[in-house]
Order: structure tokens, then sequence, then C-alpha cells
């Protein structure tokens, strides 16, 4: 076994007990990174001397016999979305190139207070909005299990990364499905934690309502292990839940006997390739067959949820990014005739096609005469969906279901054609509506590629998401496949 493939746990041990340095693991990283980034193409930027230094740092105190972080030396990367003091942050846009954050977000500072070491930043589809990273302003992420197809996204390097061992693990950021679309084309494991659990400070906002920060790892133990370090209450996002953190790892039990499953039909219908409902068919005996018992369920309002989040995801970001003006942020555009002529040119320069497609719909959206007929109406939908999932966990402890309809799709092959795009998100947006957690584990493959298993829970209930997820893994063997690089 190589040591990519141990848990993170016993990759801190190792480094505990000294049989590894953290310089080692770190140059491993890089040595990864310089072997496959060609054919991958996962990072924007490189912290290669910073992560280097920090090595040394890290194996200094272990010498001295200082106390260790959970994270340990642990290389992590991280989404080129959340800000990094003193490391470039592009959010995948031409627009952001020179940008230098002078503060770390509220993740970045509890990673280094768990000293896992920053091997660089991830790229992503431009300011998230995306599910293939064709949308970054820079070159694709491809797959690593075959670099023709995409990686998904909006997170997609930070999947493909992890995936190809480049980083031990990895931050997203999830919207609509932006950690879990990507962790199941990618056959590893993401989590979108309860809307709130985890500080969005420093995150650069795309939809406030809906963004969550997460991990992607290679493992349930991993996640369960990452979140433990970033969850928890922060005063600097307003938004941030004042909940006790519960041992998250101590939750991975293996015991889900008499645990009730429900299986939204509309999850299961048209649209979902044959062979990831067989995947999720087989997963559910694996649930029977360790006592757990399921049922079918309607989540009624689901055909209405991506028509409502691209409404109201949009309407905030086109508040969200009015801030990008060239004065404040971003690149200036040479020679303006005036101020407004400045933001003009700025910012259809900085913008690409997505981006300004989603600021359109969603300034429509918000414009008088048209807000109740449009976000109005879909917040109210955002409600009759939320009530759906409510209904459901009144009977039941975790919905299954598929985390997208297919696995990936080629390269090219849906970008000119954003409705398509928009589809592949119809299992992840809805629970991102609802606010609650999900998780997409490994739970089969087509045709070479990866296939997701989504599993929700109830609202701050992490721990039976993950003990859930863990419990299949604990049975299966999918997520110790790894993609031939
Ligand atoms: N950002 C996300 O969570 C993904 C979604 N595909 C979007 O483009 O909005």
């Amino acid at each position: 076994m190589s040591l990519f493939d141990l848990r993170l746990q016993d990759v801190h041990n190792k480094l505990s007990h000294k049989e590894l340095s953290v310089t080692e693991l770190v140059d491993e990283s890089f040595a990864r990174i310089k072997a496959t980034e060609a054919s991958i193409q996962a990072f924007l930027t490189l912290n290669e001397e910073g992560a280097r230094q920090h090595a040394a740092e890290l194996d200094k105190q272990l010498q001295a016999g200082a106390e260790r972080g959970l994270l340990f030396g642990l290389p992590a990367g991280i989404k080129d979305n959340i800000v990094t003091e003193g490391l470039r942050t592009t959010c995948a846009s031409q627009f952001l190139d020179n940008y230098n954050p002078i503060y770390d977000g509220t993740v970045v500072s509890k990673l280094k207070s768990a000293q896992s070491v920053t091997i660089g930043k991830l790229n992503m589809d431009e300011f998230a909005m995306g599910g293939s990273n064709e949308n970054s302003s820079y070159y694709p992420t491809r797959n690593p299990w075959n670099t023709e197809y995409v990686p998904g996204g909006s997170s997609g390097a930070s999947a493909a990364s992890v995936a190809a061992g480049q980083v031990y693990f990895s931050l997203g950021s999830d919207t609509g499905g932006s950690i879990r679309q990507p962790a199941a084309y990618c056959g590893i494991v993401g989590l979108k934690p309860t809307y709130g659990l985890v500080s969005r400070f420093g995150l650069v906002a795309f939809a406030s309502s809906l963004d969550q920060i997460g991990p992607l790892t290679k493992n349930v133990e991993d996640s369960a292990f990452v979140l433990q370090a970033i969850a928890g209450y922060d005063a600097k996002d307003s938004t941030s839940a004042n909940v006790s953190i519960p041992d998250y790892t101590s939750a991975l039990t293996g015991d889900v006997k008499g645990l009730r499953i429900a299986v939204p039909k509309e999850y299961l219908g048209e649209g979902v390739d044959p062979k990831v409902k067989e995947a999720v068919l087989n997963a559910l005996k694996v649930y029977e067959s360790l006592g757990a018992t399921w049922e079918e369920v309607s989540l009624p309002h689901t055909e209405y949820a991506i028509a409502a989040y691209y409404l109201l995801a949009s309407s905030e970001a086109s508040s969200n990014l009015a801030r990008f003006d060239g004065v404040r942020y971003g690149v200036r555009a040479d020679n303006p005739a005036n101020l407004i002529d400045l933001y003009r040119k700025s910012r259809s320069e900085g913008f690409g096609p997505e981006v300004k497609r989603r600021i359109m719909l969603g300034t429509y959206a918000l414009s008088s005469g048209y807000y109740d007929a449009y976000y109005l109406k879909a917040q109210k939908v955002r409600t009759l969906i939320k009530q759906d999932f409510d209904q459901v966990f009144e009977k039941y402890d975790v919905i299954i279901g598929p985390t997208a309809p297919t696995a990936a799709f080629k390269l090219g092959e849906q970008v000119g054609d954003p409705l398509t795009m928009y589809l592949n998100d119809i299992c992840t947006i809805p629970v991102s509506l609802a606010g609650v957690p999900a998780i997409s584990i490994p739970c089969g493959q087509a045709e070479g590629l990866p296939i997701g298993l989504q599993i929700i829970g109830k609202a701050f209930d992490e721990s039976t998401v993950l003990r859930t997820a863990h419990a299949f893994e604990q049975n299966t063997e999918f997520h110790k496949l790894r993609p031939q690089l």
C-alpha cells in the first residue's frame, strides 16, 4: 500500500512517530504534481516555496517535541475562491488575475492552526459558476480517470487533485453541487456540510444563501477528520451557526442497523443513466444486508428546483459580483472615457461568458416589475422544496440517491449548451436549496468512469451522514480504486 492510500489519521501518526518527515511528504506531493500536472492541470498557483518552508518549520517543531495539530503536516489544496494571505486568489477569473489577498479566510486560518501544509490554489469554474471546469478563464482541469473527460465543477480541480494523488485532501465550495458532483465524477468523497456549519469568511461570495465550504477526500474517515478541523462558529460570518460540534470520527461506528433510508423516486426517474441507477440500487442492497431498510418516497417539487436555483443564485451573484468594478477589485480597463465607461469596460473585459449570463439573468430577475414574478416566486418555491425534505425527515434518517444522473461527460460536449449543463445538478440543487448536509461517495463505475452515491441528512446531522457513508465504504471496495496516470 502506498503512503497516499493511508488514512489521514495514519499519515499523521507516522509523522508523529517520526517514521516520515513533513518535508518528505511535501516533496512527494510536488513530485507527484510534476509527474501528473501536464495532463490534469489542477493548479492555478503553486505554493512551492511557502510549502517547503512551512514543512521545514513543522519538522523543527516535531524535533523539539511541540504539540501537533489535527492535520499536522498533511499536504492540502485550496479552491481558488478561498482567500489566502499573500497567495494569489483568482476565482479562475482574468478579472482577479492580479489579486493577492491581505488576509486568510477562516477555513484557511483553521487549516493553519491544525498545521496542514498548503500546496497551492486549485482551478475551478470562474466564480464557481459551472459544472465542468470549462468555465475557468485559464484552462480546463481534466478528469484523472480519463483526461478526455471533465472532472466536474465547480470544484473540479479540488476533486481531480485528490484523485490524482497530488494532495492528501482539498477544500472546495458548493452552491448547488460544486463539491458533490466533482467528487462523484472523480471517484472520491465530497461533503457539503449544513448551511452555516463552516464559516464562509474569506470565501469569495457567489450566492450567499447557498454557498458552503467542505472537504474533498479519498475516504469517509478523512472527510470526518477534515470537517472536524474546519467546522464551528465564527463571529466574522453572520450566517455562521452557533452549534456545538460533535466528534465526527467517533460517529463512524459502522453500524446502520435499523437506519431508515428514503429513496426519492424523482432522483431515479427519466434522464438517469441506467448504470447509475443500477449502482444506486446495488448500494441499497448493501444497506439492506447491513440491517437498514429503505422505501421509495417523493420530493414532489424537485422539478422546479433548477429554475428556482438559477433565479436565486443568479440574483445573489448579480449583487455579490457588483464589487468587481476595476476600481476596488480586479484588472482595470485602459483608457476609459469616464467612470461609467471604466466600470463597463473593466467588467466586459474581466468576466467570462457564463458569469455575464448569470449577472444579466440575476439583474433582470431583481429589477422592479419583475421581482415579484421571478425572485419572490423562486423564494416561495424554495420554501416548498425545503418542506419536501422536512416531511421526509419526519419518518426517515437519511435520503439516498445518485449524486449526478450520469458519470462524467467529455470535454467540449456540453459547453455550448448551458441548459444541459444545468441539468447535471438536478439531484444536488434541491439539497442546497434546503440547506441540509450531503456527501457523495464512490459506488460504482460506468465505462471506467466513477459513479457517485449521494447521502443526504437532516440539518446539522453530519454524524449520521458520515456514519451511513462509512458503513458502505467498510463493506465495499470502490473507494480503493485509483486512476492509472
Ligand atoms: N456552483 C455550484 O455549486 C455548481 C452549479 N453547477 C452552478 O454552476 O451554480
